[in-house]
């Protein structure tokens, strides 16, 4: 506590052992140079076997070099983050924000709709007041049937939420939650988990069987007035706008089984026209800030994948202390959380976990007063989000929702998030550039992060040891050469873009967290040099032309490498 009695509602401490670590790096480092100076004096002469080989290693060498220096960077300055949630509680519990949760799908098939809705269920389960709680699933794909698994999971969600507060379940997703092994020894428990066990089990398998079908019958079309929206003409790259508000949170009808209120729960499916670009997740993302702000407009939007479901129902919780930390929240524009995977071992062939990454590195950029947006499962302060610029003292007010939904019936509210939802709304204006997500890339999410620092704020990177979320990993080479072709692509087109960290974060991000993007802009090109040191050193052995200095020549290697200083270049090769 100080002086005047503050009690933050967060502590940053730096991680233990940089100092050793970075007594290593520097051996390594000076290890790199000798590697140089070495290749640089023992360049072959013209006419010599290996001369262009040689070269070519030097010039690998040199980006490896280059390239290590950049992941050091974000290994120096590693924090970790503290959060109190229960001193959030004494002071705000009757003054939290709204939240707004935007869960994105767009295929139901790559996607099933059964998984989406576990999704969205476990975020409809968190730890906080749900009159200030909106879910939006946003379907790209604009399918009844993603529409009919979620008029399902409306209904089921009336028992589940219940049970997962009186039996404090974890995780809220249903079906990771049933497939663990859970102790049933007191009845009351067990009876209510069967009930809810078979309650969850038919609603997938209505699910399941729909989208086998691959239609939906009529008597289903007639449950709601929504599946009219689903007319011959719709396809899913050519449709209107469709908003479905499903449960109306604010409603004093939409309860629980228990008579508690329920959260928000809004369909949206953008329109879509073939002339119109829908630039991808960063479009759809935009498209539901745009429908929440006419609906609920909570200050906070959290965004997650489909198939990302939360983990910790105290995952809004804390990411609120840092938002509202009386003295250190005002900076604070998102807070992310790392991505972890339930299909995967720490072994994975393809290094999918990304532990360095999630353990280390993004931690190491939060030293810096920097965090890459990795573009699910982070918390945005709506205003910051929508293009607002870090000026001193600017003061944030949790609870100045504009009350839009006050006398507008549903369908008003309906007919008004469509017009927002429209493609020709974005047309002139600063959506893409100035406001929401950047469009133009294929990582939105790193580069709107980045341009969102460099308007002066400062994200924080939150991985407590309980994870907040988990999803699934790509685990076929085929589908990792496409996400990764996708990831490194997008972000080497960033690196060569106005928005390369070096000039554009130039002065407005730290060096350190400059030549951190770089790390991973330059991902694809470190291949190349990867590929070289892979074929030409093993095409060179064959053909009997050394690359490397041989074991014992590695002994005297310093003694030459001082005599040759010495007497200028004049020693003979160490080959
Ligand atoms: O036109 C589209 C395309 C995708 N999505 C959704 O965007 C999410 C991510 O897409 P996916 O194809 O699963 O990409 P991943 O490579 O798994 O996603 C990672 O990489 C993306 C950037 O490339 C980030 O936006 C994601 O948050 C991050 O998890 C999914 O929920 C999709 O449903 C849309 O809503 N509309
Ligand atoms: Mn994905």
């Amino acid at each position: 506590m100080t002086a005047n009695g503050y009690l933050p509602l967060f502590e940053t401490k730096p991680a233990k052992g940089r100092n050793a670590l970075k007594l290593f790096s520097l051996t390594i480092l000076l290890s790199i140079f000798l590697i140089w100076l070495y290749r640089l004096m023992y360049i072959p002469r013209k006419g010599e076997a290996g001369r262009y080989a040689w070269i070519g290693m030097f010039i690998s060498e040199v980006f490896f070099g280059l390239y290590w220096i950049m992941t050091q960077t974000v290994r120096w300055n590693v924090v970790h983050r503290y959060p109190f949630k229960d001193r959030l509680s004494s002071r705000y519990e009757d003054g939290l924000p709204g939240v707004d949760i935007f869960v994105c799908t767009a295929d139901p098939i790559l996607e099933p709709p059964s998984m989406v809705m576990n999704t969205v269920l476990s975020v409809m389960a968190y730890n906080y007041p749900p009159e200030k709680l909106s879910v939006y699933l946003s379907d790209d794909g604009c399918s009844e049937l993603t529409f009919y698994a979620l008029l399902e999971a409306s209904k089921f969600s009336k028992y589940w939420i219940p049970f997962c507060k009186k039996f404090a379940v974890e995780p809220s997703s249903p079906e990771a939650y049933f497939n663990l092994n859970i102790d049933l020894q007191d009845p009351v428990f067990a009876l209510e988990w069967g009930t809810i066990k078979k309650l969850y089990e038919d609603m997938k398998t209505r699910i399941v069987s729909a989208v086998e079908k691959g239609r939906l019958s009529d008597e289903i079309k007639g449950q709601h007035k929504g599946f009219s929206e689903w007319n011959s003409k719709v396809t899913n790259k050519d449709h209107q706008s469709i908003v479905q508000i499903l449960i109306e949170g604010w409603n004093s009808n939409a309860v629980d089984i228990d008579g508690n209120p329920l959260p928000t729960l809004i369909y949206v499916s953008r329109q879509k026209k073939p002339q119109y670009a829908h630039n991808f997740k960063a479009g759809a993302l935009n498209a539901l800030i745009r429908v929440s702000s006419e609906i609920s407009n909570a200050p906070i939007i959290l965004n997650v994948d489909c198939d990302m479901y939360s983990n910790d129902r105290d995952a809004i919780r804390n990411a609120l202390c840092f938002f509202m930390d009386e003295k250190q929240g005002q900076q604070i524009s998102y807070v992310q959380y790392p991505q972890s995977y339930e299909n995967i071992t720490n072994n994975d062939l393809y290094s999918n976990a990304g532990l360095v990454s999630f353990k280390i590195e993004l931690a190491g950029f939060d030293g810096y007063g920097t965090m890459p947006y990795i573009g699910t499962g982070c918390f945005h302060r709506r205003d910051i989000l929508c293009g607002r610029k870090y000026f001193e003292n600017c003061k944030v007010e949790w609870n100045v929702v504009k009350d839009k939904i006050k006398g507008r019936t549903i369908k008003e509210l309906e007919e008004a998030s469509k017009l927002v939802a429209n493609c020709s709304y974005e047309n002139g204006s600063q959506w893409g550039k100035e406001m929401g997500l950047v469009y133009g890339c294929l990582a939105e999410d790193m580069v709107t992060g980045l341009a969102i620092q460099c308007r002066g704020w400062k994200p924080v990177y939150y991985h407590p040891a309980k994870r907040a979320f988990r999803g699934v990993a790509p685990t076929t080479l085929d589908q990792h050469l496409v996400q990764f072709s996708r990831w490194t692509q997008g972000m080497f087109q960033i690196f060569l873009s106005k928005y390369c960290p070096l000039i554009y974060g130039h002065g407005k991000i730290k060096f350190g967290a400059q030549l951190g993007y770089c790390m991973y802009l330059l991902w694809a090109p470190v291949s190349l040099p990867t590929i070289y040191y892979v074929i030409i050193p093993a095409l060179c052995l064959l053909h009997g032309v050394p690359l490397f200095p041989k074991v014992c020549a590695l002994i005297s290697l310093r003694l030459h490498v001082g005599l040759k200083i010495d007497t200028k270049g004049s020693s003979k090769k160490l080959r």
